[in-house]
């Protein structure tokens, strides 16, 4: 909430602004930044909402641009103070080329640190994933383990590939001079598999269900626990690192956060139930209808047909050898790391966060209810 005693004087940059988890910090930052002077929302395609925004006492700049383009990524950083660089190509479905992940998510970052670099931007925060550590392509379990427990982060896919890199880009780049001479400030947020209003997925998942009569059938083990966060507390954990970093430097730079919150430890489905439940779907079976080699078979027929099929077409499922390995290998994290460095207490409560992704899928078109 602004406070009257604060002086507006910060500029912000949010890449990928329009996104689904960037849409949520722009908003954040505009409830929770006293001192944000004028906030510039920078994406390849921006969305209209941005209007509404343009009325109240901070300076709202909308900026169509692309990360892979160095000149328009410096023109937006010059003179900002933060950025926070959330934009990047989330795919994990095969529907962009590797080389098309690696030019957003990579080339991109870099674009976004030598501009900081360039113009003098002090401190930057960047988006990460919880897969730069895994599931890995050995499905090694990770079970509610936190920033320091031994893992081996082994992958093969270009997504969590991509994502890797462009962290350590991030990390290595902290204490970088940059045009003046103070040192860069970086630091990394990991989401786990973030949920909330306007995710894609869950959209997804709630028009299949009421395709098939209002049914879901269980694929993955009940016992599979996978992370998730609500989206609204993704966004506040970015709006105060991006705060406290520029107060404790010295602790915060160079360091990696998972993002976490009082979202219980599920299954993907067992999760997501949560809110389509409410919403009339039901997921059938105590345990998954397919053998899980069949799953296997059938995700590696998907993958066969994409390819076979990419001169004519795109066909891109939500099943694939990929997301199969990554829905059946518990992932959950278990931390306080961002509380002790930087006094993060989730802002929604698990019932809050359940109530309004539940208001918004019941307010979808086609809802059941
Ligand atoms: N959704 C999740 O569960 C999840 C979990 C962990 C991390 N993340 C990370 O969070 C970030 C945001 O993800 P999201 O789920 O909101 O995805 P999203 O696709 O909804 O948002 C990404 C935004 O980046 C923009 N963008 C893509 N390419 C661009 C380019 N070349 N130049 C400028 N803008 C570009 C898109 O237009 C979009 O608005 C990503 O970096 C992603 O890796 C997401
Ligand atoms: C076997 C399936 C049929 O019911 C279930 C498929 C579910 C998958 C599509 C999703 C299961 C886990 C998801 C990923 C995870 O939540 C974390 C992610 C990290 C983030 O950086 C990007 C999104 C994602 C890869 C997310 C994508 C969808 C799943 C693979």
């Amino acid at each position: 909430m602004a406070d009257s005693t604060e002086v507006r004087e910060l500029v912000y940059l949010v890449t990928g602004g329009c996104g689904f988890l960037g849409e949520h910090v722009v908003r954040m930052l505009l409830q929770r930044e006293p001192r944000l002077l004028e906030l510039r929302v920078f994406d390849l395609h921006l969305g209209a909402w941005l209007e509404e925004l343009k009325t109240g006492p901070v300076q709202v700049t909308a900026i169509q641009g692309d990360v892979t383009q160095a000149h328009e990524v410096a023109a937006a950083v010059a003179g900002a103070h933060v950025v926070i660089h959330t934009a990047g190509l989330v795919d994990v479905f095969g529907r962009a080329s590797p080389e098309t992940i690696y030019e957003v998510n990579v080339q991109g970052t870099k674009n976004v640190i030598e501009a900081c670099v360039q113009t003098g931007t002090r401190f930057l925060v960047y988006t990460s994933s919880m897969e730069v550590v895994g599931p890995n392509i050995k499905g090694h379990h990770f079970y509610r383990g936190n920033e320091d427990t031994p893992y081996e982060a082994v992958h093969r896919h270009p997504y969590p590939c991509s994502k890797a890199q462009a962290e350590r880009l991030v990390l290595e780049a902290n204490g970088r001079k940059v045009h003046g001479g103070l040192p860069l400030v970086t630091c990394a947020l990991r989401p786990t598999g973030i949920y909330g209003e306007g995710h894609q997925i869950m959209r997804d998942f709630y028009h299949q269900g009421l395709r098939l009569g209002g049914r879901l059938f269980r694929t993955i083990p009940a016992s599979v626990e996978h992370g998730r966060v609500y989206v609204g507390n993704v966004a506040w954990m970015h709006v105060l690192v991006a705060r406290e970093l520029q107060q404790r430097a010295a602790l915060m730079g160079g360091q990696v956060y998972f993002c976490y919150d009082q979202s219980p430890y599920k299954s993907y489905e067992d999760f997501n139930m949560e809110f389509l439940g409410p919403c009339g779907l039901r997921l059938v079976e105590t345990r998954p209808l397919v053998p899980y080699w069949l799953l296997m078979l059938l995700a590696a027929l998907n993958a066969l047909l994409q390819w076979l099929l990419r001169p004519l077409l795109l066909y891109a499922p939500l099943l694939n050898p990929y997301t199969l390995a990554v829905a059946n290998t518990a992932f959950t994290v278990n931390t306080d790391k961002a509380r002790r460095h930087f006094g993060y207490e989730p802002l929604f409560s698990w019932e809050d966060s359940r109530t309004r992704t539940i208001r918004w899928v019941q307010a979808m078109e086609g809802s059941a209810r």
